[in-house]
């Protein structure tokens, strides 16, 4: 996010998941580096079921309603994968070459998403009576709109559509 970007106020729960949203796509730019020089697809359904399926085990244990989690995570890899789409196809256009300073998909990267799952469902459980409002989900339209504005339109659009 930019510097600008004002941090969430505590009682501001649509922001703060809004903010972890962003921060799993700045994981999404890394991985799409990662993958620029692996040559490896986008798209790993192995592990997308494995991400699902934890997050949607966790919430249930966590007392979060098991189809929001599900749909919430599931449009956030849809969102992940459109955003590495997009930077793949500005690259392939530039002529990018090879990354010199990418970080390893399972070693450093995997993990880290791992972690942000975490956070992704605090925030989540936090929300989830403000989501349950038309008035709600427009908050989080909006601050998901201010956190992710950066973002490409596309991946914007898919991480918040379960909020539409
Ligand atoms: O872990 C990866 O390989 C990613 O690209 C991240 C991610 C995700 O959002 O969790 C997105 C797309 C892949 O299909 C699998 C998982």
């Amino acid at each position: 996010a930019p510097l600008t970007q004002p941090a969430p106020s505590p009682e501001d729960a649509p922001g703060r998941l809004a903010a972890v949203l962003d921060r799993r796509l700045a994981l999404g730019v890394e991985v799409a580096r990662a993958k620029w020089n692996s040559g490896q697809p986008i798209q790993d359904v192995p592990r997308e079921q494995a991400v699902i399926e934890a997050t949607v085990n966790r919430a249930t244990a966590e007392g979060i309603d098991p189809a929001l989690a599900r749909a919430v995570i599931v449009a956030q890899i849809a969102a992940s994968r459109a955003l590495q789409e997009s930077l793949h196809a500005d690259w392939k256009a530039a002529g990018q070459g090879r990354f010199a300073d990418a970080l390893d998909l399972g070693r450093d990267l995997r993990p880290q998403f791992d972690a942000l799952g975490s956070d992704l469902l605090a925030a989540l459980k936090d929300a989830e009576p403000a989501l349950a409002t038309p008035a709600g989900r427009r908050a989080m339209l909006e601050a998901g709109d201010r956190f992710m504005a950066l973002r490409p339109a596309a991946a914007r659009a898919a991480a918040l559509a379960p909020f539409r």
